[in-house]
């Protein structure tokens, strides 16, 4: 059934003017109007008349904006709440939508931004409890297409519920590879938008005058291989989901016509003198931290503001190991069916190697290893061996200097001390490979690769010669190849 489009608003805010200036707005447009100047009293009016939707003041003394919320998402889940966010406070939203706000309104009012405002209204559909998951809900593995376990993906998983039907403009950040894109489609498919346009674009793939025409479109002629005219991105996207990815990458002037896009739903193309009304909701993304890039007045600050109305971080892979298994099997399944490939599982070793390793490029990185091992390995399971060299190599335990040490030699010039810290090193090294053979100076000499002299001219050069752990032994030498053996091969031990 579809949902009843908004006909009956309630304000509530302690400022007289916000109330007759939205009331003026809405009843414009066709809307009845009711107001109230504190929360006292509001479900008792709407128990009297039918409500469609809270506008709700966060300016409401004691915080009561948000015990209101509660309340109304308590008592009267198919009435829809928005939050009239106080002037600057913005991005201050996001404890409305915890408590079933679906969109908010910013302060001081523009008529453009609560008509838009107004529009989602109409198409979000009514809250109701069992919308919003709670903690320990949803216990599957994945979520639309994306797997995870932990707290922060559970986390993640929530919040995508909570905000997805709503038409709020959300920021997805995180490192690249952690699945900032799969969560802008995880928000659209969500919405109501579902079975409109979901339109991708990365602001870094082009160079700024592009991206300009890219978004808005343009009218012939308005550059030099401007044949025709044509529509831009927001166009194409209306009634669904533009995907800004990689936003800090945008331009000054591609930045201003986006936050009038996202504030207004108004679009013009390069060159034109007409705007157009879109209906789009704006996901963006970015790896850049765009706060330093607003103090160094490289990002617009209201930019910000509007489009972090929700802001959703992804965690690195690197903090959610205990994913990593989870992820590798479904990888496998995924390239098993797509190549035509024998099934494989992980073995133990491999795991333990993925489990190590740091995924710089996060889980972009695990599927394409993964995609290689799979092709490449021809045994009854992935072994560490399938895996690229690198992995192992990095995932190796780092030295590391005690603080002491540091401290110690802090005032030596650079040379000195980092012959001391080879000194040191030298000394654990090879003590602990002696001690591994048995004080064995020929073995020890083999498992490190080392000719049995230079060995024995390190411990000395490292005062370990005659150490607890130097003492030699002699043990019949181990030949290096059967039939004839020469004295070279066979050098005497002493
Ligand atoms: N939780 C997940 N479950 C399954 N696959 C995932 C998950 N996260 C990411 N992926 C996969 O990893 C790859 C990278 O994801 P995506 O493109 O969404 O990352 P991104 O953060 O947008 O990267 P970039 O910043 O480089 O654009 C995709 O193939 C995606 O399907």
């Amino acid at each position: 059934m579809p949902e009843r489009a908004v006909q009956r608003i309630l304000v509530v805010s302690p400022n007289a003017e916000v109330r007759q200036t939205l009331r003026e707005i809405f009843e414009q447009d066709g809307r009845d109007v009711l107001t109230a100047a504190a929360s006292a009293g509001v479900e008792e009016m709407i128990s009297r008349a039918e409500v469609d939707l809270v506008l709700c003041d966060q300016q409401l003394p004691d915080e009561s904006a948000y015990a209101l919320l509660e309340a109304l998402r308590a008592h009267h889940p198919g009435v829809r709440t928005a939050l009239l966010a106080a002037p600057g406070m913005s991005a201050a939203a996001s404890p409305a939508f915890e408590r079933g706000a679906t969109d908010y309104l910013a302060q001081p009012v523009v008529a453009a931004e609560a008509i838009t405002m107004l529009r989602r209204a109409d198409h979000t559909p009514r809250a109701h409890p069992s919308a919003s998951l709670t903690s320990g809900e949803n216990e599957s593995p994945s979520f639309r297409g994306m797997y995870g376990t932990t707290e922060s993906m559970r986390s993640v998983f929530r919040m995508i519920s909570r905000v997805g039907r709503t038409g709020v403009t959300v920021l997805v950040t995180g490192e690249s590879g952690t699945g900032k894109e799969l969560v802008a489609r995880a928000l659209h498919d969500e919405s109501t938008r579902r079975n409109k346009p979901f339109v991708a674009l990365n602001c870094s793939a082009l160079p700024s005058e592009l991206v300009e025409s890219e978004l808005f479109g343009h009218m012939r002629g308005a550059f030099t291989g401007a044949v025709k005219d044509r529509g831009g991105l927001f166009e194409a996207a209306h009634g669904g989901t533009l995907f800004l990815d990689e936003i800090g990458d945008l331009g000054p002037l591609a930045q201003a016509k986006v936050l009038r896009a996202v504030e207004s739903g108004e679009v013009m193309r390069v060159g034109g003198t007409k705007s157009t009304h879109v209906d789009v909701r704006v996901i963006a993304a970015t790896n850049r931290p765009l706060d330093e890039m607003v103090m160094d007045g490289r990002f617009r600050e209201d930019l910000l503001y509007r489009l972090k109305v929700i802001s959703l971080a992804l965690p690195p892979l690197r903090e959610r190991t205990s994913d990593i298994p989870l992820l590798a099997g479904h990888f496998l399944h995924l390239f098993a069916e797509r190549h035509h490939l024998p099934l494989r599982a992980l073995g133990d070793d491999a795991r333990e190697t993925l489990m190590q390793y740091d995924w710089p490029g996060n889980v972009r990185e695990l599927r394409n290893v993964l995609e290689g091992a799979l092709v490449m390995c021809d045994g009854a399971e992935i072994s560490a061996c399938d895996l690229p060299a690198g992995l192992s190599a990095s995932s190796a335990p780092r030295v590391s200097l005690s603080t002491a040490f540091l401290e110690a030699n802090a005032d030596l010039p650079f040379v000195e001390a980092r012959e001391r810290a080879l000194r040191e090193f030298d000394r654990a090294f090879l003590s602990a490979a002696l001690a591994r053979n048995g004080g064995n100076i020929a073995r020890t000499a083999r498992a490190l690769g080392l000719h049995r002299q230079s060995l024995q001219k390190l411990l000395a050069r490292r005062d370990l010669r005659n150490g607890e752990n130097a003492h030699e032994t002699v043990v019949p030498p181990v030949p290096l190849r059967t039939g004839h053996t020469t004295a070279r091969e066979h050098p005497k031990v002493r």
